[in-house]
């Protein structure tokens, strides 16, 4: 698929209209940069698999843009690796054709949406008729004549997608791609995230620092705080807790002791209105912990309904101004 030199200005790069594309696999390993005393990414690592949409989730400052920036090979990291099967974009080949990415997005306001993409198509050598292409693909066909700068937020998100499109690449890095988009918009791109990824094949990275605004896009999340990896997996593990993040609900006629001895285990327990909330525990531990302790429980259940509230949880204190500096015992880790 990729050629073996780097295209030159005036090259024509011919682009198969592939219904799926080669799987490429991005993997960051103890990745970390600094800006002076703030250690914006920490150590991270994680794996985005092709065929999937994954969450890249933090809240504010923890490090998102930085990471994707250095992905993109827009940032040298301090140390560790971000490569597409192996290779770092600025070893790609033909990055364009590996590698589309929306950071952000910004259009010379007089030009109509054909006329950037046909811009894009020169520089990077691709044929002009792939303009047309993926303004057909965003669902732009009929606005593609129309000056960019009247083009409604919505309108300038999709042209962005569109533009990370016109190399048919197989992994997309979108940072806060949902930003500003209407309700209508955010279902557009949903299901064309998902088609992406899921039907062709591609590898799709969303960052957002709101769980809610990507929930029902994504299949796996990477949960970043402080610049640190927080959470790595599907969102059913997510959801269910499964890994030790959920809430239980519980109610028994001798509730206090129960709290009694889950606390003594280090487990957080909060007692209001005859029901106990363990925190970061799961239905299985807490119904062993009330048998051998012999109490009577009358209900145990996980509570699946508070995403953003596992989220928040796992989150919590790691807004960038909590971000910790560089120690001398993290710079040699
Ligand atoms: N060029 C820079 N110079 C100095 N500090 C920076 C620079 N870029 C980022 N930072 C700092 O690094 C930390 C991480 O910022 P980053 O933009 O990567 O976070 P983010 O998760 O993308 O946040 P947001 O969602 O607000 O964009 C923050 O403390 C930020 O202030």
């Amino acid at each position: 698929m990729a050629g073996t030199r780097a295209p030159r200005r005036g090259d024509i790069i011919s682009i198969a209209s592939t219904a799926t594309v080669d799987p490429v696999r991005v993997e960051v390993r103890g990745l970390s940069k600094s800006f002076g005393q703030v250690r914006a990414v920490s150590d991270l690592g994680f794996t985005v698999e092709p065929g999937t949409v994954t969450g890249f989730l933090g809240p504010n400052g923890a490090g998102k843009t930085t990471t994707l920036r250095m992905l993109l090979g827009l940032m040298q990291p301090d140390s560790g690796t971000a490569t597409f099967n192996g290779a770092p974009y600025t070893a790609l080949p033909t990055p364009l054709r590996t590698v589309g990415a929306v950071l952000e997005t910004a259009f010379h306001p007089a030009r109509s949406g054909r006329n950037h993409l046909r811009v894009y198509c020169r520089a990077a050598g691709f044929p002009l008729s792939r303009a047309d292409e993926v303004l057909v693909q965003v669902g732009l066909a009929d606005a593609g004549n129309r000056r960019a700068g009247g083009y409604s937020l919505g309108m300038r998100q999709r042209l962005a997608l569109a533009t990370a499109l016109l190399g048919d690449p197989g992994v997309l890095v979108l940072d806060e791609p949902a930003n500003g988009l209407d309700p209508e918009g955010i279902q557009w791109l949903r299901g064309f995230l998902r088609h992406l990824a899921h039907d062709q094949g591609r590898t799709v990275l969303v960052s957002s620092h709101l769980l809610s605004e990507v929930e029902q896009t994504v299949d796996r999340v990477v949960i970043v705080g402080a610049g640190r990896l927080v959470r790595e997996g599907s969102m059913e593990q997510l959801r269910s807790g499964a890994d030790g993040a959920g809430t239980v609900l519980v109610r028994s006629p001798e509730i206090t002791r129960l709290a009694d001895v889950l606390r003594a285990d280090g487990v957080a327990a909060v007692q209001e209105d005859g029901t106990l909330t363990v925190h970061g525990s799961t239905p299985a531990d807490v119904g062993r912990t009330a048998f051998a302790a012999g109490i009577e429980l009358h209900e145990l259940r996980s509570r699946t309904s508070g995403l953003e509230e596992i989220y928040f949880q796992l989150t919590s204190g790691s807004e960038q101004f909590a971000a910790p500096s560089t120690t001398g015992q993290e710079a040699t880790r």
